[in-house]
């Protein structure tokens, strides 16, 4: 039985088929969920946490408080006008981010008088129940991951939302960062939610589309979800919303958390905006190669991984790093400031881009020297994709960037760690990487004062570095590429600057990080609020996902003892009746 207390309580049947139900029972709002148990017995036997649920049916109030006598009469008690279905998520295992361990669900309620029915959805109202009604836009990409984005869009997200009485405008995405365009020219108007069927790669085009238009600063606050359907699909595998299920929830309850952004800056290039990693050297050679692979799905990431890692190579260069908090705030204009008007985001260090500024003045510092890297990864999510689970550590909202870099370049020093703890999140513990956090990144990728110097803080020419006199220097084969969310960028001097909580990322309900960092102190009581209610939930629903596992491992056990049973009857009727007999005259004949 639920703990909570019952905020209210309803005479009412329920069935999981539409069909007569004989079994009459009483159904409870509690703060966090709806109960019903049979008449007469205490204990719950559905328990459905409002978090879960995703839509209902039931009749409108306009028609359950008709007054007139002749709808009163017509339509006076009639099955329809007392039945409510509630459509929701059912989790079946209590780990609340298991790929397989929810599914959808629908209970339907037969109430017994009409007044019930009124007084049941206003409660429901009051509680918050049900999803509010908003205007999503689904942007579904049939190229990502092994093209199956459009038939996850067809057969979970569209029918979900249907229930879920949003309205809906489906569109495909038809090239290569057709995304940015869209979310350039989206009216901000007319939707209320920007949902993504794909990969991180489409979410990346959508942040920088919605951060390059002119009304960037309302945007920004636009909700964007994400159903994952691509091959790394890492923001999705940290944010628990593996499970196509649980990512269109999440979506249609529209809860929102807010997402650090980052500005990555180039002399002359447009400004990339990135919310899930930077890399440069092994990773980046290897996710960027990965793309030929695309038809191995998840599998790409690892077979290029280990292409690159068995041929490594040495990436020079310098980096300097700002300390965390640095970044100003304020780099998110009030809406009623003069600044407004500016054309995107600002940051605050685009000087140092600047070929003469070479070394940047304190408090940026020099990462400690190293003659080249093997690996550097900056990364705003726990996870880098669906199989490499980095570490628990990372925040994608307490406004500071976290680096790890590496000059290793034994080949079984790197291996080892990927395959040995690449999944449980101790990746960064084996020592095999260096790590700092930081507010902002200055690469200035080349070797100084060398032969073929490459330090003109411009592309770096991979002829010049394929130079004989540099491998002479044994420092480096080739340039490789940055990494940006998945997307090359040309190696050159990048600046990297944090816009902490910058836009508002769609997360379930029950999401929370285990050690919350404010963005800024005034909403540390507000967060600390908020993540306080995930964690009541996330406790509810793995309360309400182990009964269940419960009850399926009784019916399991039920099924195994009857088979057991079948087979102690067969095998005595087999040996000790006509069948014993049987064998006996087999036996004496051989
Ligand atoms: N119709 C299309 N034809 C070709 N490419 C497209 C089309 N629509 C989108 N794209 C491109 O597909 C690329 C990959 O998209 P997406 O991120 O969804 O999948 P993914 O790369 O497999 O997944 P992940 O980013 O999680 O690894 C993006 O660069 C996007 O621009």
């Amino acid at each position: 039985m639920s703990e909570a207390q019952p905020c209210a309580e309803f005479a009412c049947s329920a069935s999981f088929t539409s069909g007569p139900n004989p079994f009459h029972g009483t159904l409870r709002l509690t703060p966090h969920e709806l109960s019903w148990s049979p008449r007469g017995t205490p204990a719950d036997s559905i328990r459905v946490p409002y978090c879960s649920i995703y839509g209902h049916e039931a009749p409108t109030l306009a028609r359950l408080t008709a007054e007139t006598q002749e709808l009163e009469e017509l339509v006076q008690n009639s099955a329809q006008d007392l039945r409510v279905s509630i459509h929701f998520v059912e989790f079946t295992s209590p780990d609340l981010k298991s790929t397989s361990g929810a599914k959808r669900a629908t209970v339907h309620f037969l109430f017994e008088q009409r007044t019930d029915v009124r007084r049941f959805l206003e409660m429901a109202e009051k509680c918050e129940v049900f999803p509010k009604p908003r205007r999503a836009l689904l942007l579904v990409n049939p190229c990502g991951g092994i093209g199956i984005a459009k038939t996850i869009s067809d057969t979970v997200v569209k029918p979900m939302l249907q229930h879920s009485g949003l309205i809906v405008k489906e569109q495909y995405t038809e090239y290569r960062r057709h995304a940015v365009d869209i979310a350039y020219k989206v009216d901000l108007e007319d939707v209320d939610t920007l949902l993504v069927v794909s990969g991180d790669g489409v979410l990346h085009e959508v942040i920088n589309g919605l951060l390059s238009r002119p009304d960037w600063d309302r945007a920004r606050q636009l909700p964007i979800g994400l159903v994952p359907a691509g091959s790394g699909n890492a923001i999705a595998t940290s944010l628990g919303t593996r499970n196509t299920f649980v990512a269109t929830l999440a979506a249609i309850r529209g809860r929102t958390a807010k997402l650090d952004i980052f500005s990555a800056a180039q002399r002359d290039r447009p400004r990339i905006f990135s919310m899930l990693l930077f890399s440069w050297g092994m990773m980046a050679d290897a996710d960027i190669e990965s793309d030929k692979y695309r038809w191995l799905g998840g599998l790409r990431f690892e077979i290029a991984g280990f292409i690159r890692m068995i041929r490594l190579r040495r990436y020079p260069g310098k980096v300097y790093v700002l300390p965390p908090k640095h970044t100003q705030v304020s780099t998110i204009t009030p809406p009623d400031s003069p600044d407004h008007t500016q054309s995107e985001p600002t940051i605050q260090y685009a000087s140092l881009l600047d070929r003469s500024s070479d070394e940047p003045p304190k408090p940026w510092r020099m990462l400690p020297d190293m003659p080249f890297f093997s690996m550097l990864l900056s990364i705003n999510f726990p996870c880098v994709s669906e199989d490499v689970f980095f570490s628990s550590a990372i925040r994608f909202n307490d406004g500071i960037m976290r680096l790890w870099y590496s000059c290793e370049t034994r080949f079984w020093r790197i291996l080892l760690p990927f395959v040995l703890d690449q999944k449980n999140g101790k990746l960064v513990e084996r020592g095999l990487m260096q790590y700092t956090e930081c507010g902002g990144i200055l690469i200035v990728p080349g070797v100084e004062g060398k032969p073929d110097d490459v330090t003109t803080h411009e592309i770096v020419d991979a002829n010049a570095v394929n130079s004989l006199s540099a491998q002479k220097l044994g420092i480096y084969q080739r340039p490789g590429v940055f990494d940006i969310d998945g997307e090359a960028m040309p190696t050159a001097r990048t600046l990297i600057e944090i816009h902490p909580g910058f836009m508002n990322l769609i997360a379930p309900e029950w999401f929370h990080h285990a050690r919350q960092q404010s963005v800024t102190e005034g909403e540390e009581g507000e967060l600390e609020e908020e993540e306080g209610e995930a964690r009541q939930k996330a406790e509810i629903l793995q309360q309400v996902a182990r009964t269940r596992s419960g009850v399926v491992s009784q019916v399991r056990e039920a099924v195994l003892l009857l088979v057991a049973m079948a087979a102690v009857i067969t095998t005595y009727a087999l040996f000790f009746s006509e069948g014993f007999q049987l064998w006996s005259g087999i036996a004496q004949r051989v």
